[in-house]
This record gives structure tokens, sequence and C-alpha cells, in this order.
């Protein structure tokens, strides 16, 4: 195709590159273009789209942007199948199909993996995609506000009395894209299985009957805040209403409605939280109905979930990342196995059957709690927890403690490991580790460092997040012979 090179339009201090050819993809949810031989970074466009880009950033060598309009669409692309695409800032791949989904997420895996770490790499598995790419959230949370956000391009053609007054007005949906006090109105979001969008509804509803005061996130004003929403594969339903203050008699009502449209729901909670971020993490959690918790399954395991837990939010696709993970520890019986930055201790007791020993490392102790918890569930007789640091905790003495480990489990945060744990590992020279990451720029780094001790032997890219960029890969790592 024959590229018209884009006219650098300025206005207003806005440089707006025109007629884009956007090549491939890059990383992140971002394709690349080059205009110049300048390389653009491009946010909102696909590969094959022809756009009109605003840059944000404009460096010597390379520039970021979003596409702000289209002179041809990409025959890659498909037409999104939510109505609050583009508005609402979730799925952000929607207008990709799901193959070439997979396709982009696992070249960004290669392409970091070669580019990044630079040492022998063998040949890489497919990609593990999900079998349903709807409603595989086990967890949602919603935002309730007074003010509803209508996206700049919709405020033009409408009419000075349809937009709504804000006063007593209250939404539902998600907070928009970087802003913190009004919310995209959603109708029916698919990320999370009914009765998902009915329970929203209910709520929003209950508030504008009743004239009750939406959440104002920059007035700190308002009663309703959020809810979220959990479901499991086993059906059970647990709902947490957050109020901003209590007013036990509406709670009552709010709570009882709710309970009587929505028999299914097995654990009903509140919160009150005063506080001006929503975090409920340093707040009492009340529990209205059931016990308190749900029950999630994977294989034959049970994991219990309380409102504050974390667990993986795709259980379907959990249960594959640690089916592989498993595979590639390559267990006997006979091995301790660490498992580090365990966050619930969901992997190491996932593996627990094929193993002599597991011994989880974390940072929050309440996950740590939750893991002793379900170790002890799931009758592991083996399994130590301790909270803290990695770094910290990973000592001589630690090793010597809990048994000089044959397989190393490590699942760190997007930041990857610290090189200090690095040094600790390739002292400590397990022989295997099995490194799930969710940012293969960061997990490359790491294995460029291991590779003085390890070869990779082994690489699998999974897809935890459907509609988004988001990828998760597992790559084993295996002691050299010397
Ligand atoms: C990607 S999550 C791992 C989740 C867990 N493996 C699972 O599948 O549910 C990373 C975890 O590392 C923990 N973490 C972050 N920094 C840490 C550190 N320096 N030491 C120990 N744990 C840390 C986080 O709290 C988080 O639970």
């Amino acid at each position: 195709m024959n590229v018209i090179f884009a006219a650098v339009r300025k206005k207003k201090e806005r440089i707006i590159l025109e007629n884009v050819l956007v090549e491939d993809y890059a990383a992140e949810g971002k394709s690349i273009a080059r205009v110049n031989g300048k390389v653009i970074f491009v946010e909102k466009a696909v590969p094959g789209d022809i756009a009109n880009v605003l840059l944000h950033k404009n460096k010597k060598d390379w520039a970021e942007g979003e596409a702000l309009s289209f002179t041809k669409l990409s025959p890659q692309r498909e037409q999104p199948f939510c109505s609050h695409f583009g508005t609402c800032g979730g799925c952000s791949w929607q207008m990709l199909p799901y193959h070439l989904q997979l396709q982009y997420k696992a070249q960004q895996v290669y392409d970091h993996l070669t580019r990044i770490a630079k040492i022998p790499l063998p040949t890489f598995e497919p990609i593990v995609g999900a079998d349903t790419t709807r409603g595989y959230r086990n967890k949602i949370e919603f935002t309730f506000s007074n003010k509803k956000y209508i996206p700049k391009s919709d405020f033009k053609q409408l009419p000075a009395e349809a937009i709504p007054a804000d006063t007593l007005a209250g939404y539902g949906g998600f907070h928009a894209k970087g802003i913190f006090d009004k919310v995209v109105e959603i109708d029916t979001c698919y990320l999370q299985n009914e009765p998902s969008n009915a329970i929203r509804k209910a709520i929003v509803n209950f508030g504008r009957e009743n004239g009750i005061p939406f959440y104002d996130a920059r007035q700190h004003t308002g009663w309703l805040r959020n809810v979220m929403i959990r479901l499991t594969r086993t059906g059970q339903l647990m709902v947490n209403i957050v109020l901003a203050y209590d007013e036990p008699t509406l709670r009552e009502a709010l709570l009882q409605t709710i309970d009587q449209q929505f028999p299914e729901i097995t654990t009903l909670l509140y919160t009150i939280n005063p506080k001006w971020n929503d975090s409920i993490y340093d707040l009492n959690v009340n529990t209205y109905k059931g016990p308190g918790y749900i029950l999630e399954t994977l294989e034959d395991y049970q994991f219990k979930i309380g409102p504050k837990s974390f667990f993986q939010t795709n259980t379907a696709q959990a249960e594959k990342l640690y089916q592989y993970t498993r595979q590639m520890a390559e267990l006997t019986g006979n091995e301790t196995v660490y498992d580090l930055y365990c966050g619930t201790g969901s992997i190491g007791i996932f593996v627990s059957k094929q193993a002599k020993k597991i011994v989880g490392v974390e940072t929050i102790a309440e996950a740590i709690a939750d893991a002793k918890e379900n170790a002890a569930l799931n009758n592991i007789k083996d399994a130590a927890f301790y909270a803290g640091d990695v770094i910290k905790i990973c000592n001589d003495s630690f090793f010597a403690k809990n048994g000089k480990p044959d397989v190393i489990i490590t699942d760190p945060p997007r930041a990857g490991m610290h090189e200090k744990l690095i040094e600790k590992l390739l002292e400590i020279a397990a022989p295997r580790i099995v490194y799930v990451s969710c940012n293969p720029a960061t997990q490359a780094r790491d294995l460029a460092l291991l590779s003085e001790k390890y070869n990779v032997t082994k690489v699998q890219p999974v897809d935890m997040f459907p509609h988004t960029f988001h990828i998760e890969n597992i790559v084993q790592l295996t002691l050299k012979s010397i």
C-alpha cells in the first residue's frame, strides 16, 4: 500500500500525524508505525489501520500517541460486542477477533524474551487460550456515583436538556478511564455472568426510587459507593455493598431488598467506608447473611475466599496456568517446593499432592493467613507459609530450616524479581525453577540474569484475560550441568 506519510500539523500545541499506517503490534496494547523513519507507538489502533494519531510524547527517535480517527480501518478488526466499548476502557482489545488477540500476545512474549533476554531459548509452546472469553471473571467491582461520564463526542450531539442534572441522580458502572469522579453507566458488562448486572441495577434502582444520594468522589458526600460481586464456578455468590456512612434503617432496607430479589446470594455483606479512598482492606466487613466467605474449586482443591482475599480472577484459566506450572515443575512426590510471592498459597496448594513439602513466602500477612487456612482445608500436612519480604526471608538460615529446594516456583508482581533474590537463587542453585510472570519484559530481564546458571527449557504463554492485552507466561529453567 502506498502510505501517505504524515503531514505533521500543529494545532494548539497538539501534534497530529495524519494517515499513519499502523504496521504491527508492539506491546502493552500499543501498535507500531513508522513515520519518516521515526518509530511511533500508537494506542487504540491495530495493525492495518490508517489512523490520524495525536502525539502525547515526541522524542528524538520515537514518539507515542493515540489514534483519534481513522482514514481506513484494518481488515483485522471486528465489531466489538459490547455497546460500552471505547468509553468504558475495560476490554480494550474487543475490536480484534480472539485468535488474533492470542497471536499478538504470543508474539509479545516471543519479542520480549528474544530481544531483552538475548539467551538461547527453546521452541515456545503454543499459547493456551480461554475456552470461554465472556463472563470469565469471578470478581467484579462496580462504582456508584452521582455523576455520569459522557464522552465529549456524545456531548456535542446532545441538546442541553438531555444532559442529566446531577443532584440526587445516581449511576452504576465503572470509573471512566482517568476520571475519578464520574462513572460510565453500564447496561450489560460481559465480564461476569449474571446476576452480576442485575444486582448492580437493583442497587441503582433502590437508590433512585428512594431518593438516596449516590457518592460524590469530589465532594466526599453521598451514601452509595461500590459493590463487589464474587461468583464461583460452584455457583456460590458473595456480594459486598460499600456505603459511605451508616444509616441503619436504610441499610437494612437495601440489604433486605437485595436479599429478597437475589435468593441465590450465599453471602451478603456490607462495609462502611468513610474514607476518601475506595480500599476496604483496613475496614470491617459486616455479614448480613451467610458464612462470610465463598468456596472456589481448582481441580479437587478447595479455596476459601473472603471479601478481602486475593484469588486469581479467571478461575478456568487459573486452573490451566497452575496445571502447566505443575507440569513444568516435574514433581515425583519427593520434592521440597518453594512457592515464592505465593499470595494466598494457591500454586503451592495446587501442586502439593505431587510434592513432599511446600514452603510459601508472601509479603501480605492476611494472604498468608488465608494460605494457612486453605492448606488446612485441603488437608495438606507438610506446608509452611511465611509472611514477609522475599529478600529478607529467603536467607541461608531460612533455607537451612525449611530444607534445600528441589523446585522453586516464583510468581512475582509486574516489576519482576528483585536482583538480590536472583543472586540468592543463583547461590542456592535449585535443580529447577518455574517462573510465572504477568510481565514478559521483566521476566526476560530476570531470565538473562538467571542464565548464568540456568537454561531456559520450556516457555508456555497462557491467556488469563481475553479482550485485554495482558498476558501470563510460564518459563521452566533447568540448572546447567557443570
Ligand atoms: C502475581 S502475585 C502472585 C499470586 C499467587 N502466586 C497466585 O497465583 O495467586 C504476586 C504476589 O507477590 C507479593 N509480593 C510483592 N512483593 C513481594 C515481596 N517483596 N516479597 C514477598 N511477596 C511479595 C504480592 O503481594 C502478590 O501477592
